[in-house]
């Protein structure tokens, strides 16, 4: 069984918008909506990987990080454990580094049938303005 650790960044402007991608079509979980992120590589912390995925995938240089849940999720060919940071102090302005379609939704609006399964918790968190 595949054993991946992942660490994600939630991007809030003051406005309570936060910054999503869409994953590719040839990837895990293709078509959904993510929170911007990747595997942690070997050396790294949590909070070093998420920056790094910000940088590669958004463009972004992350400043302030809150770590505000981490949670494991077992699909039928592999389990992750996730790592979710907010992220509201940045340097630049996120756009789709890799070419991924992206948007700037509110808060309120998340909607979890969007995101992968595992995001459903801290999804429905953020609608309901729990963060
Ligand atoms: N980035 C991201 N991945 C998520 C979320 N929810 C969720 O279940 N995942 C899963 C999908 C993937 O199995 C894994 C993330 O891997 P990834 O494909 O983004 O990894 P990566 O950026 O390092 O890319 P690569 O090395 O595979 O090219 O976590 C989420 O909100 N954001
Ligand atoms: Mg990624």
């Amino acid at each position: 069984m595949k054993q991946l650790n992942i660490s994600v960044g939630i991007i809030r402007n003051t406005q309570k918008e936060i910054f999503i991608t869409q994953r590719d079509a040839s990837s895990h979980m293709a078509g959904f909506w993510e929170f911007p992120g990747g595997k942690i590589e070997s050396g790294e912390t949590p909070e070093q990987a998420v920056i790094r995925e910000l940088q590669e995938e958004v463009g972004i240089e992350a400043i302030s990080l809150v770590l505000l849940d981490t949670l494991e999720h077992r699909f039928p060919d592999r389990i992750i454990t996730l790592h979710f940071f907010m992220v509201e102090d940045w340097k630049g302005e996120p756009y789709g580094k890799e070419g991924q379609p992206k948007r700037w939704i509110a808060q309120s609006q998340l909607n979890e049938a969007e995101f992968p399964p595992a995001n459903e918790a801290i999804v429905r968190a953020l609608k309901n303005n729990q963060f």
